[in-house]
């Protein structure tokens, strides 16, 4: 992949043109430049990711630049119901957003976990430093009803452990260590932010861990006692990887579940979850999930990523597309 011919920068047409290998740096850095040419001098500094159903996070950004999945080279388009295809920049609470309206889900894309997280490393390459990751999920905490959030505190990325892992195919230094520690994967303090913010507008919050498997199916009354056995409280099959990556670059992540439906645990009855249901719930939900957000936005502290070194020169490595 070239991103240039000569000196000249290729436009926007011959960028979509390309062939783009998500596990290529420089093919990353054509994608964030066909973004840049059409955002223009646009710095997002928060990326938030949302859920099914979760899209009017979204929505409610402030002079919103949208930049469908069909002007990015080397987009999917993310076609799971609940899901719009686009990347929506703009403004909310002052800060500069950019805004995943539809993610890739690995079992939509023959499990290639480099291509599905690759809209995190160009958030990264457009200067994003904190993330807001949001899924729908199913409850297997007795605690939970339809329609709570639960703050996530930790995660069991089940894909990850079996080997499907975002990183093993791009070990380009530019986006991080490959041995990337997920200790506090889920920044503490702003847990602790999320958990006043919840406090402050009267919102139920549950804390708890995430598990996501390959998907798409749903669970069996057995596979949910499984995951209930090893600690988890809710269950989906996105983010994971999504927030392994950003953690590769140093961006600090917060992320909850909107609990759309409650894992069954008994094979004997027939308590079916469908994607309509989950769907459903989220619409009546989305309201409060939007609130906490734009709050959580508003009270959000200013954060730079750590820069990374150059393991030889011990340099800081250029990151940003404008610094390309
Ligand atoms: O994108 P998320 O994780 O919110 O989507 C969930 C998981 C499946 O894609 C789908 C199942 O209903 O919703
Ligand atoms: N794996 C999984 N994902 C979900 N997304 C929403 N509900 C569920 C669920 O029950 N299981």
């Amino acid at each position: 992949m070239v991103a240039e011919k000569g000196t000249e920068p290729l436009t926007l047409q011959e960028l979509l043109e390309l062939k783009i290998d998500a596990s290529n740096f420089m093919d990353n850095v054509a994608v964030a430049k066909a973004i840049k040419l059409q955002i223009g001098e646009f710095k997002p500094e928060i990326g938030i990711i949302c859920g099914s159903g979760l899209t009017p996070i979204g929505e409610q950004l402030e002079k919103a630049i949208i930049v469908p999945y069909s002007q990015i080279p080397g987009f999917p388009r993310a076609e799971v119901p609940g899901h719009t295809a686009a990347l929506a920049f703009g403004e909310l609470e002052g800060k500069k957003i950019m805004c995943m309206l539809g993610r890739f889900h690995p079992y939509e894309y023959n499990m290639d976990l480099t291509l599905c997280s690759m809209p995190v490393r160009i958030m990264h390459l457009l200067g994003v430093q904190t993330l807001i990751v949001s899924n729908a999920a199913g409850a297997i905490n007795r605690n939970f009803e339809f329609g709570d959030l639960m703050l996530i505190k930790d995660q069991i990325f089940l894909p990850g452990l079996a080997g499907y892992s975002p990183i093993v195919k791009l070990k380009d230094p530019h986006f991080g260590n490959c041995f990337v520690s997920m200790h506090s994967a889920y920044d503490k303090s702003l847990r602790t932010l999320a958990k006043k913010v919840a406090k402050d507008i009267d919102l139920k919050l549950h804390e708890g861990i995430y598990v996501m498997s390959g998907g798409p199916q749903y669970e069996s009354p057995a596979e949910v006692m499984l995951y209930k056995t090893v600690g988890a409280d809710a269950l989906g099959m996105s983010t994971c990887h999504e927030v392994t990556v950003a953690r590769q670059c140093g961006i600090r992540v917060v992320g909850f579940s909107l609990i759309t439906n409650i894992g069954n645990l008994d094979a004997d009855n027939a308590a079916e979850v469908t994607h309509d249901e989950v769907l459903d719930v989220a619409k009546f939900a989305a309201n409060h999930a939007t609130k906490f957000v734009r709050q959580l936005v508003k009270e959000l502290d200013d954060y730079t990523v750590p820069p990374l070194l150059d393991k030889k020169t011990k340099e800081r490595m250029p990151m940003y597309v404008h610094e390309f």
